[in-house]
């Protein structure tokens, strides 16, 4: 039997929409992520289990992790038959990459089952593919540091889908679920299709600045440039109580604060280990709406998606 845990990732990182994202861990060792097993069986089953497995569709065929292994056979050209069991640990619609951590673990699950028929960029790529299928278009940024660990620029160029990008060891990225569902597919709708030109010269000074910082190991520099004039304006509004949250964390001394992914998740960096603790217990109380939230003191996971024993 092989296992497979894929991390959760924080999309666009503020400065990167569509273009950066982070695998994150938690330092307490908790497993932030989904797992899927998978063993030769006389035909296709799946099967789930876990914390959110109440939140997946209803129809099998509508779980993504389903529609892994149809694609996965269709590109081998034989149909498999394997057991395939998901343990769902991520909460859906959290701006964690729920949908990307079922997606890497399942497609990296199946390819290890078969001795890696396909190579890193042709997994990706179908990674790619299948996260397009839920949120409504092809975007890299959950499934390329799920995958590959840590942060991630994605390039889609020349053969290259992402290439990494160094972080700062030092920063524990503090992650606040508050329990509620946004839904990306949604979160990016409402996004102006047009922006000024204003914007895009500050977006380009950002992320270009941002990504200089993270090569020459300035982090004040990186911090300062963490900042998104692309969604967080517009996502606000769905997001109840990230304003206070946001001026709270700047408060406390976060170094950076925004929105993970399309959110609900909050993500804050600090590099003192007691403000990153101050942080998560500000979000615990004030952030947190219900029993299914929750916070967690992060570091960056360089692994990315990994076999368990
Ligand atoms: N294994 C799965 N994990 C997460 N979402 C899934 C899965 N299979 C299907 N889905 C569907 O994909 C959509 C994921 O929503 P989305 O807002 O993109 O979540 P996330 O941002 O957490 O990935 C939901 O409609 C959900 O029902
Ligand atoms: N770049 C995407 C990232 C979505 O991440 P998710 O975790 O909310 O699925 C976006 O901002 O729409």
């Amino acid at each position: 039997m092989i296992k497979i845990y894929a991390p959760a990732s924080i999309g666009n990182v503020s400065v990167g929409f569509d273009v950066l994202g982070a695998a994150v861990s938690p330092i307490d060792g908790a497993l932030l992520g989904d797992c899927v097993s998978i063993q030769s069986a006389d035909s296709f089953s799946l099967s789930n289990k876990g914390r959110f497995v109440s939140k997946l569709p209803t129809e099998p065929k509508e779980n993504i992790v389903y529609q892994c292994w149809e694609l996965f056979c269709q590109r081998l050209g034989r149909e498999l038959p394997v057991a395939m069991v998901l343990e769902k640990n991520m909460p859906i619609g959290s701006g964690l990459g729920s949908s990307a951590c079922s997606v890497v673990a399942g497609l990296m699950a199946l390819n290890e089952f078969c001795d890696r028929p396909f190579n890193q960029t042709e997994l990706l790529g179908m990674m790619g593919e299948l996260e397009g299928r839920i949120s409504g278009s092809v975007h890299y940024d959950n499934v390329a540091p799920c995958y590959l660990g840590g942060m991630q620029l994605m390039l889609e160029e020349n053969g290259i889908i992402s290439q990494s990008v160094p972080g700062f060891d030092n920063w524990y990225w503090v992650m606040a679920y508050p329990g509620i569902k946004v839904s990306t597919a949604e979160a990016r709708a409402i996004l102006p299709a047009q922006y000024l030109r204003q914007d895009c010269i500050r977006h380009g000074r950002y992320l270009a600045g941002f990504i200089h910082a993270c090569h020459t190991q300035q982090p004040e520099l990186a911090a300062k440039l963490m900042q998104d004039v692309i969604a967080e304006p517009y996502r606000t509004r769905l997001l109840p109580g990230f304003a206070e949250a946001r001026k709270a964390s700047q408060d406390i001394g976060a170094l950076a604060c925004g929105i993970s992914g399309s959110g609900p998740t909050l993500f804050a960096v600090s590099d003192r280990l007691e403000t990153a603790q101050r942080l998560a217990d500000w979000l615990t109380k004030h952030y947190v709406q219900n029993d299914e939230g929750f916070v967690h003191v992060c570091r960056l996971d360089t692994a990315g998606a990994r076999k368990l024993d």
